[in-house]
């Protein structure tokens, strides 16, 4: 929604306010440091350089209105959790005796612009992002002289990206972190009339969902201790979604939006966690959150066109409203789709292999086009990063082009991953009565049991809405037609750069070279790759 028609916002700070700022003497202006997906004070190489280059800093964030409007497309609860990081680094700022962080509101370059126009150098710490993004920092560096700090770890301007990734993944892991001396800078700040409470005023942001985390790196760090302390248990929470919500880190949405750096919590761990499996699997994952944001980096794409032009546009002539919309409200008469889609509704966060179990069902099974069901989980995931979100949908719904399909069975998950029905009865109530054996396929169960236990499929929960295994059948053969094609297309170079695979270009054209060889599925087994394979 807009901003209301009551308290409509302005573009702020003034020009006036800006230039009140100058002050008489050598030190009349300063350096901006435009805070976007990095609110922390630690570690940060934007802040860094600013703060050495300058002695006086005026830290900002801007509220650009593209994302709050009806063009934004995060759920309420997001913008909530952005709030409460907000206000954790106004006070991180505090807490080092400086003035805060001023708040802005308008699109960034013209408020940029004001500070540019008044004399401000500004900084900001490069990040990969989507086309709006691209656009918006090659404006704010042609036209302002903004200049992007890089620190993340990712690879650019090199023409092989791919090639001795992991070996400069770990020793930025390795290194210091990005390091600043409060005492030796003045931080700066101007009064705007905008904060997080205003904004959420004006915009009408109401948060629905349950369970969010409050943000903020006070929160990211209390976390991060306490599943160092149990890290032991890691391995054997991943799959389950019951043991996922305790077993798991829990970190994503504080990762998302930079509360801790991926070097931060690497670090942590590898001082504080004793040695073992549960260690390796978690730096994997940190490995992963890095490969995947490459990924955006090299082509930012992946959030809207299937990276392998041979399956742009799969899914589309079969594009059914009816069918997308049983799956986003979870009523599609699979429990274990329907229980992940409820929760992921109602509290923005589902485990790795829920997300993909949904992706994949909804891909594979109702083949309904991608985008429409990434941009749902954009829309609802607290953690929502457009890095991870997109680039995992198209992997997981086979966009690539590699070989293994990632097929799994929704029944067989409810078997596995939740045999007592703990997680579908929390999120499907209506199946409550019926007895845990008949969870994974509920329409199954005889009439008798179902007159017994007061319940009728087909009334209470509705029948599956597709034919499991011929919906499957079906689409193996359709995406397997067009395999060896895209196989093919993975030996174009420019198709195999925009893949960004872990092997680089050489695996691209060794699967171009294989093509139509091989389209195992992989049924509920391992999605994630080791750090070995990177
Ligand atoms: C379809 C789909 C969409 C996804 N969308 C997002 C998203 O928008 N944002 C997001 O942070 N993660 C996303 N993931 C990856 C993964 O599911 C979440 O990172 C994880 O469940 C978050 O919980 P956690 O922090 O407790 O994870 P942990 O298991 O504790 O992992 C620690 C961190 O490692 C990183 N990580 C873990 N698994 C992956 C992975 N498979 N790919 C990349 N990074 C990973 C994350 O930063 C995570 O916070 C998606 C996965 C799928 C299949």
């Amino acid at each position: 929604m807009g901003p209301s028609a009551d308290a409509p916002l302005p573009t702020t700070p003034a020009a006036e306010a800006v230039r009140s700022l100058s002050r008489t003497g050598d030190a009349d202006t300063g350096t901006v440091v435009w805070h976007r997906s990095d609110l922390r004070i630690a570690d940060n190489p934007a802040l860094a350089a600013a703060a050495d280059d300058s002695d006086r800093i005026l830290p900002l964030f801007v509220f650009d209105p593209g994302f709050h409007d009806e063009r934004g497309a995060a759920c309420d609860a997001r913008i909530a959790f952005l709030h409460d990081c907000l206000r954790d680094l106004d006070r991180q700022y505090h807490d080092v005796d400086g003035a805060g962080l001023t708040y802005a509101h308008g699109d960034p370059i013209e408020v940029l612009g004001r500070f540019a126009d008044a004399g401000w150098d500004v900084v900001a710490s490069a990040t990969p992002t989507g086309r709006y993004g691209r656009r918006r920092d090659e404006r704010a560096r042609e036209r302002l002289g903004v200049r992007f700090v890089a620190g993340d770890g990712l690879v650019r301007d090199a023409d092989r990206p791919r090639e001795g990734w992991s070996d400069r993944v770990e020793s930025w892991l390795a290194g210091d972190p990005f390091d600043w001396d409060p005492r030796s800078v003045a931080v700066d700040g101007v009064e705007t009339g905008i904060s997080p409470g205003r904004l959420a005023d004006a915009y009408g942001i109401e948060p629905a969902k349950t369970r969010v985390p409050t943000g903020g790196r006070g929160p990211a760090r209390e976390r991060l201790r306490a599943f160092t302390d149990r890290i032991a248990e890691y391995p054997g929470s991943i799959s389950s979604p019951v043991d996922a919500l305790e077993g798991t880190s829990g970190l994503s949405p504080y990762l998302r939006f930079g509360c801790l750096s991926v070097r931060e919590v690497h670090r942590h761990v590898d001082e504080r966690a004793p040695d073992g499996r549960g260690k390796s699997m978690f730096v994997s994952r940190l490995f992963w959150n890095r490969h995947y944001t490459q990924k955006l980096l090299d082509w930012p794409g992946w959030l809207d066109r299937a990276v392998n032009p041979v399956y742009e546009g799969f899914n589309r002539d079969r594009h059914d409203p009816d069918l997308v919309a049983a799956w986003k409200r979870g009523e599609t008469g699979f429990p274990m789709v329907d229980a992940s889609m409820r929760c992921l509704r109602e509290t923005g966060w589902l485990n790795f292999r829920m997300r993909a179990l949904c992706a994949s069902f909804y891909f594979h099974i109702l083949q309904q086009p991608w985008k429409i069901g990434a941009d749902h989980f954009y829309e609802h995931l607290i953690d929502g990063d457009p890095a991870i979100n997109y680039t995992q949908w198209q992997s997981q719904c086979g966009l690539v082009g590699r070989p293994g399909l990632r097929l799994y069975d929704p029944r067989k998950q409810v078997r596995d991953q939740d045999p007592d029905g703990e997680f579908v009865t929390r999120w499907v109530p209506e199946l409550d009565p019926l007895p845990a054996a008949h969870l994974d396929a509920p329409e199954k169960a005889p009439l008798a049991v179902q007159r017994e236990v007061g319940i009728e499929i087909g009334e209470a929960y509705p029948y599956p809405v597709v034919d499991y295994e011929a919906a499957r059948e079906e689409f193996r053969e359709r995406y397997g037609a067009a395999y060896p094609a895209a196989a093919e297309r993975l030996g174009d170079d420019a198709i195999a750069r925009r893949a960004s695979l872990s092997g680089g270009l050489d695996a691209a054209s060794s699967i171009a070279a294989d093509h139509g060889e091989s389209d195992a599925d992989v049924d509920g087994g391992p999605a994630q790759t080791d750090l070995d394979e990177f």
